[in-house]
């Protein structure tokens, strides 16, 4: 459950006397904030919490630095700069070197499944056929503190595999397949903070919460049961430049130091989705070299990216978030040069998500969603790209099928396909701005999507179908920056042919006519029990803000933290 209690400072009196260890036995400098629970005290053990905390000292300084960079990088291209290859890493672009061999254990990726660490979707997805499960603390999850524990609970136990799930309304008991997908682990980007742990007096880096505690817990089973002497398996999100890479490669050679296992055991696949890291490919990988497993294209996150990096460039604009598909040419020739990229350097090259869902009460719709995400496969497949993601069980066989029906039997394309002819992409490839129009019902689209979002996110849901497609934190992202470069520019919605220009008049319409829209969708008692009307407060404050939040998800954050008094929480 949500709760609006504000994010308070840590030198606010009623915080620290709320603060405490909440019952957890905890090491020197770690103070637990969030509620106790008996199955959580398992994950935030003594031990598991110290070598949190290692990780925290020893890199957080290095996670500052690395911020400080984004934060001067944005100011440069706030000031008309604009992201490029960097000339004093040539020398990286253009040498001769390998990443480690990709593990047997996961040479096949054909199609991937993603979605939140919530625990009957952790077992359906490992039991999906997909080659590799996601299990997503990003993107899918809304950060709550139930969410990030029981997540917790739910990886350990797959790993272990006990883990089972009795649906008491269905009395539908769900338990584990004899063959299960491989598991993957994504934590969250560097910029969110675990404000439920304090470490040392301040909030814990949200990432090093999540690797932490679920290597901690699973690196011997993991090891054992799925890796074939390799792993744990980990996708990496939102980072901007190599020097992130670099962290989280020391954070690999930390852990697996600690563990006593073999350095390179742990394997890390790298979404490419910020513009600048487009840029930085090669860098990104040279860094990760021992650990790499390939990079993906993040694409949602990339165009939110686009429209972030550009924000104070007027010039690029993009148009309604529905023509920007992998069609256009910076799309494309992203996906070229990472596919000629990884395959240079012997890793996988993902492809990205299509958004499309299975439509369970209209097979004419549910066939053309499903031949929409067949067209995204199969371009993918034909570029050169080893696998997929999918966001639903009901697509793993359509994506299986096209990837098998054009990889010649192989387990992926590394060698088959170097794509050298994209070797020839550069800076104006990279950034060139996508065709297409603006018009109302993209505002409007964009609104009530962004409004419906974030009621979900903050009721604890990271991931939600939204007329026909699946939403998260990525995709809602586009709908917020795109609403607020619209605004800031004041823009001309050239689409509709009406000379109507994007003012806080219009969008303040435009508000008040799409929650009425909402809550006649929805009906007037889910409207009423939901929060829809913070959920509108808050994205129409980030839509007007005179300087662009750098996540709509950082914001939002505030208010989920929800702190327990010392002792309330152990009834
Ligand atoms: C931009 C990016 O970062 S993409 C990656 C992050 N995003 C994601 O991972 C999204 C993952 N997908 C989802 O969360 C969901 O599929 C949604 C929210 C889009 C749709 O959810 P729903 O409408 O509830 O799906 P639906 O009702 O059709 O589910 C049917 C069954 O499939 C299961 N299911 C649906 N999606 C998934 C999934 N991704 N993984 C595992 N199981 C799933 C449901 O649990 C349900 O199981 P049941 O029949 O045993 O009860
Ligand atoms: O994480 C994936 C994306 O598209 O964003
Ligand atoms: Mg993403």
């Amino acid at each position: 459950m949500v709760s609006f209690e504000t994010f308070l400072p840590t030198n606010n009196p009623v915080q620290r006397k709320n603060s405490g260890t909440m019952g957890y036995d905890v090491p020197e400098g770690v103070d637990i904030r969030g509620r106790y629970d008996p199955e959580f005290s398992k994950i935030l053990t003594r031990d598991a919490l110290q070598f949190v905390a290692d990780l925290q000292r020893e890199f957080r300084n290095h996670i500052k630095y690395a911020m400080e960079c984004r934060r001067e990088a944005k100011m440069r291209y706030n000031n008309g700069g604009l992201p490029g290859f960097d000339p004093a890493t040539k020398y990286i672009r253009e040498g001769e070197w390998v990443c480690a061999p990709v593990p047997a254990a996961v040479a096949d990726r054909r199609v991937e499944i993603t979605g939140p660490v919530e625990r009957k979707m952790v077992i359906n997805a490992l039991n999906s056929g997909a080659k590799v499960f996601m299990a997503d603390f990003e993107d899918a999850l809304s950060p709550s503190w139930e969410n990030l524990m029981r997540g917790h609970v739910n990886l350990r136990d797959a790993v272990n595999r006990t883990i089972t799930f009795h649906d008491q309304a269905r009395n539908k008991v769900y338990k584990l397949n004899d063959q299960t997908a491989k598991l993957f682990v994504r934590p969250r980007g560097w910029h969110l903070p675990e404000a439920h742990i304090f470490i040392d007096g301040e909030p814990a880096t949200g990432c090093l919460v999540d690797f932490g505690l679920y290597f901690f817990h699973s690196y011997a089973n993991f090891r054992k049961a799925q890796g074939q002497g390799f792993g744990p398996f980990f996708y990496l999100p939102k980072m901007e430049h190599s020097r992130e890479a670099r962290i989280w490669n020391n954070v690999f050679d930390r852990a697996e130091k600690w563990a006593g296992i073999e350095k390179g055991s742990i394997r890390a696949t790298v979404l490419i989705e910020t513009l600048p890291a487009v840029f930085q490919m090669n860098e990104i990988l040279y860094e990760l070299r021992d650990h790499s497993v390939g990079l993906n294209c993040g694409r949602w996150d990339y165009i939110f990216s686009y429209v972030k990096t550009f924000q104070g460039h007027p010039d690029r604009l993009l148009p309604d978030r529905v023509q920007v598909g992998m069609g256009q040419h910076f799309m494309r020739s992203y996906s070229d040069l990472l596919i000629h990229t990884c395959h240079k350097r012997g890793v996988h090259a993902m492809g990205g998500m299509a958004a499309q869902i299975p439509i369970r009460d209209d097979p004419a719709a549910n066939e053309a969603a499903l031949e929409l995400v067949r067209k995204d496969k199969l371009r993918e497949v034909k570029a050169g790209h080893d696998g997929t993601w999918a966001a639903h069980p009901g697509l793993i066989p359509a994506c299986m099928e096209v990837f098998t029906n054009n990889m010649a039997n192989a387990p992926n394309q590394i060698h088959s396909m170097k794509r050298q002819d994209a070797s020839v992409l550069i800076e104006e490839d990279l950034l060139q701005s996508p065709r297409g129009v603006r018009t109302m019902e993209g505002l409007r689209l964009n609104t009530r999507v962004g409004i419906q979002y974030l009621a979900a996110w903050l009721t604890g849901a990271g991931s939600v179908p939204l007329y026909n497609l699946m939403e998260d934190a990525a995709t809602a992202e586009i709908s917020r920056v795109q609403n607020w470069q619209w605004l800031k520019y004041g823009v001309e919605l050239d689409g509709d042919g009406l000379g109507v220009k994007v003012n806080l008049d219009l969008f303040g319409r435009v508000v008040e006519e799409e929650m009425a829209r909402i809550e006649r969708e929805v009906g007037k008692e889910k409207f009423k029990k939901g929060i829809y009307k913070e959920a509108c407060k808050l994205f129409t404050r980030q839509c007007t803000a005179p300087i662009l939040d750098d996540f709509l998800t950082l914001d939002a954050y505030n208010n989920i933290v929800m702190y327990h008094p010392i002792g309330s929480s152990r009834l």
